[in-house]
């Protein structure tokens, strides 16, 4: 069952609570949260206060994707704030095994993306744990950037690393330059969870686009 997230950081930010309710009725199945430290990735968006004021204004699933160095200092903000889905860069966690446990212990569900250039390979020995892999079809950091084509096959390596874990239930989110064309290299190599910033906010009918992408 493929769901369709749209990310927040192609919304007028002048008018959150306006901008995620219109998607909400428009058929929109999760909200993605992109947090950037301008550390991690050259580009600064919000943090846990927006987010706790946001929770009041949705009840769609929260899936924060965080771009920051030292996730570790976010996770119990995250779980107060009413976050579904956690998602570290592999890239920014030196100790990787010890936030994924963070993240669970504090009632949420744990993912870890990679950045294009990285290997599914470095997730092999904690692939029985991990609730979502999300695979980055551009560079972190920018919306509204063009699909990367060879991370097809980074998802196709993600759904067969995570079978060859038994790991039936974790699912493979894509994020970056997903439009109704790339949403079916993106499905048919095998992911469930569709990130989609620009292909929703920049429609002037978000419903006929998420139904597009659906
Ligand atoms: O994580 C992200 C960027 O780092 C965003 O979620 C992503 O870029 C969504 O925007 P678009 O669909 O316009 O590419
Ligand atoms: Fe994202």
């Amino acid at each position: 069952m493929i769901k369709i997230g749209p990310s927040l950081l192609s919304a007028d930010f002048s008018k959150l609570s306006e901008e995620i309710k219109d998607i909400e009725q428009s058929g929109a199945d999760f909200l993605h949260l992109d947090l950037m430290d301008g550390h991690f990735v050259p580009n600064l968006t919000f943090g846990i206060p927006v987010i706790e004021k946001l929770r009041k204004c949705s009840d769609l699933p929260f899936d924060a994707h965080l771009m920051v160095e030292h996730p570790e200092n976010y996770i119990e903000g995250l779980a107060k704030a009413g976050v579904s889905y956690v998602t570290v860069h592999q890239e920014a966690c030196i100790h990787l095994d010890r936030v994924l446990h963070q993240i669970k212990e504090a009632g949420m569900k744990c993912g870890v993306a990679l950045n294009p250039a990285t290997p599914v390979s470095s997730l092999k020995n904690i692939a029985s744990f991990l609730d979502m892999v999300l695979i980055m079809s551009v560079n972190p950091g920018f919306g509204g950037q063009k699909f990367i084509s060879y991370t097809t096959d980074k998802i196709k390596e993600a759904c067969h690393m995570l079978a060859s874990a038994e790991n039936t239930h974790a699912v493979v989110e894509v994020d970056g330059g997903i439009n109704s064309e790339t949403a079916k290299l993106a499905v048919g190599a095998g992911a469930v969870f569709l990130v989609a910033g620009s292909a929703v906010f920049g429609a002037d009918d978000r419903k006929t686009a998420i139904a597009a992408l659906r």
